[in-house]
Order: C-alpha cells, then sequence, then structure tokens
C-alpha cells in the first residue's frame, strides 16, 4: 500500500508518494488557495494538483493511483480550497482529526476518494472585539504538529512553535491534545520588509544567512521600546550610518520581527504561557537560534527552548497526515464519499 500525501498551502502545494514509511518520489507545484481566490474558481488549483501528482507517480517505481491512500492538509479545505470543511474546536487529538477528515472524490485528480483533514480552531462560542486575541485558526500546523509529536519525545504542556509564512504558537496539553494557537504573520511580514520596502536595498534582498545575536537582541530591545515601525526603519539607518555587514542588519530585523512573535507568545490568553512552560521549537535552524537566543535573553523564562531538528526526509505535514491516514484505515470509516461530495474544478467557490 502506498500513501499520497498532499500538503497543499496558500502559495504551494508539494504531493509526496510513500511506501513503507519512507519517500520514494515527491512533486512540488506553485499553486495553491491564493489562485481559487483570486480566479473564484478551482481551475488552476486542481490542474496544478494532478500535474505534481502525475510527476510524483512517474518518479515512483511500481506504483500506480489506484494502489494509493491519498491524504491531503492545509489551506486546501478553507473556504477557497477543493473541500472546505469546518474547523474543529480545541481540544483536539490525533483520532478526533482523523474522524473529523472528509473523504470526497475529485475525479479531476484521482478515481479514489481524497481524505482532507481539518483544520483546529481555538474554542470560544462567539467572537467579539474584547475576546478576539483569543481566537486563533490553522490549517496544515495541525498535521505538523502531530508530525512533531510522532518523531519526538515532548510531552504537553508545551507549546510547539512553528515557524513560516504564518508563524504558529501551538499549545499542547497533558493528554497530548492541541489546546489552543496564537498565530502572527511573522514570516511574511519579513518577507515583504526584505523584498519589497526600502529596506530591500539596506538588505541586498535577502535574509540573514548566518546569525548576529548582539544585532539580533538589538534589534528585539528597539522593537519593545520604540515599537516595531520605528525599529524596522533603523534598518536603514544601520546602513547608511554605520558599516554594520549584511548579517548584522538582517538579523536586527530578525529581532525587531520576532521580538513581536515573543511578545504574541507571551501575551496570549488562549496559549496562557507560564514562566516554566516547555517551548519547542520546530523550522529553519536560524529562526530556531534567534527565537531560542531572545527566549533565553527574556527574564519570564525560566527554561531553555527545546530545538528539534527538521529531516527533510520525514517532514512533519506528511508524517501527521500518515497518522491521520493510519487511524482512518484502521478504523475503515464508513463516511466515504457521498455523491453529492464530487467536485470538479470549474465549479465555482
Ligand atoms: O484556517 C484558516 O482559515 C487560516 O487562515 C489558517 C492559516 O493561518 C494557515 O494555518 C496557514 O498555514
Amino acid at each position: 500500500m502506498f500513501i499520497v500525501t498532499i500538503d497543499s498551502g496558500t502559495t504551494n502545494t508539494r504531493v509526496r508518494i510513500w511506501q513503507d514509511k519512507r519517500i520514494i518520489a515527491d512533486a512540488c507545484a506553485a499553486v495553491g488557495v491564493r489562485d481559487s481566490a483570486k480566479s473564484g474558481n478551482l481551475a488552476t488549483l486542481t490542474a496544478g494538483i494532478k500535474d505534481a501528482l502525475d510527476r510524483a507517480l512517474a518518479q515512483a517505481e511500481n506504483c500506480t493511483l489506484d494502489r494509493c491512500a491519498i491524504v491531503a492538509s492545509g489551506m486546501i479545505t478553507a473556504d477557497v480550497g477543493l473541500c472546505p470543511i469546518p474547523h474543529l474546536s480545541a481540544p483536539v487529538d490525533v483520532e478526533q482529526l482523523a474522524n473529523g477528515a472528509v473523504a470526497r472524490h475529485i475525479p479531476a485528480i484521482a478515481p479514489q476518494p481524497i481524505w482532507f483533514i481539518p483544520g483546529v480552531k481555538n474554542a470560544l462560542p462567539q467572537v467579539n472585539l474584547a475576546n478576539l486575541d483569543m481566537m486563533d485558526v490553522m490549517r496544515g500546523e495541525e498535521a505538523e504538529t502531530f508530525g512533531l509529536l510522532a518523531l519526538h519525545a515532548v510531552h504537553g504542556p508545551a507549546v510547539i512553535v512553528l515557524p513560516g509564512s504564518h508563524s504558529k504558537f501551538v499549545k499542547i496539553d497533558r493528554q497530548q491534545r492541541i489546546a489552543a494557537c496564537a498565530t502572527t504573520m511573522a514570516g511574511e511580514l519579513l518577507d515583504v520588509l526584505t523584498h519589497h520596502t526600502l529596506l530591500a536595498g539596506s538588505l541586498n534582498r535577502q535574509f540573514a544567512a548566518r546569525l548576529d545575536r548582539d544585532y539580533l537582541l538589538q534589534g528585539a530591545e528597539a522593537c519593545r521600546h520604540t515599537g516595531l515601525s520605528r525599529a524596522c526603519f533603523s534598518v536603514r539607518l544601520l546602513d547608511l550610518f554605520t558599516d554594520a555587514t549584511h548579517d548584522q542588519k538582517a538579523s536586527y530585523l530578525l529581532g525587531v520581527t520576532l521580538c513581536a512573535d515573543i511578545q504574541a507568545m507571551k501575551q496570549s490568553r488562549a496559549l496562557a504561557l507560564t514562566p516554566d512552560t516547555r517551548v519547542v521549537i520546530s523550522g529553519k535552524p536560524i529562526l530556531q537560534q534567534a527565537l531560542a537566543a531572545l527566549i533565553a535573553a527574556d527574564p519570564f523564562f525560566t527554561a531553555d527552548a527545546l530545538l528539534v531538528d527538521e529531516d527533510p526526509a520525514r517532514p512533519l505535514s506528511s508524517i501527521g497526515a500518515i497518522a491521520v491516514m493510519e487511524i482512518i484505515m484502521r478504523q475503515a470509516t464508513p463516511h466515504s464519499a457521498a455523491p453529492s461530495d464530487v467536485v470538479a474544478s470549474g465549479d465555482p467557490l
């Protein structure tokens, strides 16, 4: 039996084919829900996923589509995705995630149903301005979270940090459930500032290759003291009036943006962090090191953060999706696709 995992976000989709817990083929497509949101239909997204699936299948020896179970996670289950599913309300464990998965026939992609994993939201009966800070959502990171828990000896209570375009801070409770999360737009912010503002000139349109800890901490301090916007402009001043290197300027900007992340994590009423809460950081090494350095320098925290390595052979999103798929296959859940579940790519959203 082969398992195909489809990890589809806002701009990119990755298809991997697995056999015996090993990736035997993979392909990427520059499509995501941004395409369907822009066009108002699913044609580009569907065609991109199908193309990536075909390319992956062409690499996979002895594997044909009819021998595959297919499982998908990410923004693909959002209102502008291939299979809109409401978020499950936290707390959610991996079994509940599997029970909430929906099978849907999408003949333009595969003859068999695709299992879609729902996202997770914080439990809040009604959202208003007074409690907005307690609300949060994720789609895709729930699979990554359970992937991380499957691979590493992390026991709740803990907060798992998944840095990305949207950084997620995911609270795990004692029962190894997702209890709540908080999202920031640190990755997108850093990307926009580095590539699409005046700072692009000061930073040569590049992120830091190596972390300069002093500049990181100074950037964070400036953000705390003068606010995000002024601290960002200080990168230009470093460029105009000092001989700071590229890595120093880029580390400073990293400190500015991540300072706001640490603040979000500490202030979140949904995460309810205490000084001794275990913080576990995944993601790119430079982001891990930067967040760990900011936590080490922050008197609020009494414990060092734990860094977990990313293994390209065992991507968290796929490991989590496979854990969900294995539960589905074990249970042989009867709620497979009804005829009304059939989606055609030309359907309007
Ligand atoms: O659930 C939604 O609708 C989101 O917008 C969540 C988004 O932040 C993703 O988690 C990014 O990966």
